[in-house]
């Protein structure tokens, strides 16, 4: 393998170890995550269990409400609307994807924007539209922490991120135009002609799809940062939108599949948490 190896893992160590100095220093103050899961799919538990972990490790504290996979919109919304109303809690995040039946965005959007660590609320996506200070949703912001630390250069570079989902591929396109950033982003997708050329242009490539294993080597620039955020479950285990162990030969620098930007999304959703209670005023 030449590129060199973005790890998720040891990054999030460090933050969430700075982040239990943080709240150590103000005291410790119960600083609370609630989280909401409606229904048994086995990710999303192990998502949720490993952030509750996470929380502890960072000093804060966190709640969970678990409803029954046949729950109604509007018991979802009453858990929400009183996570919302109560001052002890800092942080919700409902974890996504809801079960078929229900819609998530009147439901994301009862959650008041201070409290928004997902960053997935109207009033959040629209912040990071209009360029003001809001929280953003967490793997993207992760991506640009993994780029920052391994001193991967942005300003200039061309940036294709694959994949214009809400939770990933939007909020990052926008985040990796920003001023201070200033990468001249693409965002490439399912209609895409010529996906191949596209991606070859890149000197940042983000795979967000979710289509195992769909970015190649043929369609990597030599030396370019390959960010995989894509997770296909195969028989073989999980698999990253990244041919990994024939695009690491190429590539400047690359994620691992796990191992990279999931870690981050974790580490990032403490961050947001910890923004804002401080928002709250704590
Ligand atoms: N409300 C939200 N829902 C979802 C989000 C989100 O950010 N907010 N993102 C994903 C799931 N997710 C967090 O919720 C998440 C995904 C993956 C990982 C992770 O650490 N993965 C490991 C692999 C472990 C495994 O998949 O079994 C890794 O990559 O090393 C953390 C969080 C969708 N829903």
């Amino acid at each position: 393998m030449t590129a060199t190896l973005m790890d998720g893992n040891s990054l999030r160590d460090e933050i969430i170890a700075g982040l239990a100095t943080q709240i150590e220093q103000m005291g410790s103050p119960a600083i609370c995550l609630a989280t909401v899961l409606v229904g048994d799919d086995g990710p999303s538990q192990r998502y949720v269990k490993s952030k509750h972990k996470k929380a502890g490790e960072a000093g804060m504290v966190s709640r969970h409400h678990g409803l029954d996979a046949d729950a109604t919109q509007e018991e979802v919304e009453a858990v929400v609307r009183e996570l919302a109303d109560d001052p002890s809690v800092h942080g919700i995040l409902v974890q996504l994807p809801l079960p078929d039946g229900l819609d998530p965005e009147p439901v994301l959007d009862l959650i008041p924007a201070e409290k928004d660590v997902d960053g997935l609320t109207e009033r959040s996506m629209g912040r990071l539209v209009r360029n003001r200070p809001g929280l953003v949703s967490c793997t993207p912001l992760g991506v640009l922490r993994l780029l920052e630390k391994y001193s991967v250069p942005t300003s200039g570079a061309r940036a294709v991120v694959v994949g214009r989902s809400t939770l990933v591929g939007l909020p990052l396109s926008l985040l990796l135009n920003r001023k201070g950033v200033d990468a001249t982003v693409t965002m490439a997708h399912s209609r895409t002609a010529d996906m191949a050329a596209v991606v070859r242009e890149a000197d940042i490539v983000v795979g967000a799809a979710g289509q195992a294993r769909m970015i190649t080597a043929d369609m990597v620039k030599p030396g370019a940062a390959v960010i995989d955020v894509g997770v296909s479950r195969t028989e073989a285990g999980i698999v990253g939108d990244v041919d990994f162990d024939a695009v690491a030969e190429v590539a400047g620098w690359i994620t691992p599949m796990p191992g990279g930007t999931g870690p981050m999304t974790i580490a990032c959703l403490l961050e947001n948490t910890l923004t804002a209670a401080r928002l709250q005023g704590l």
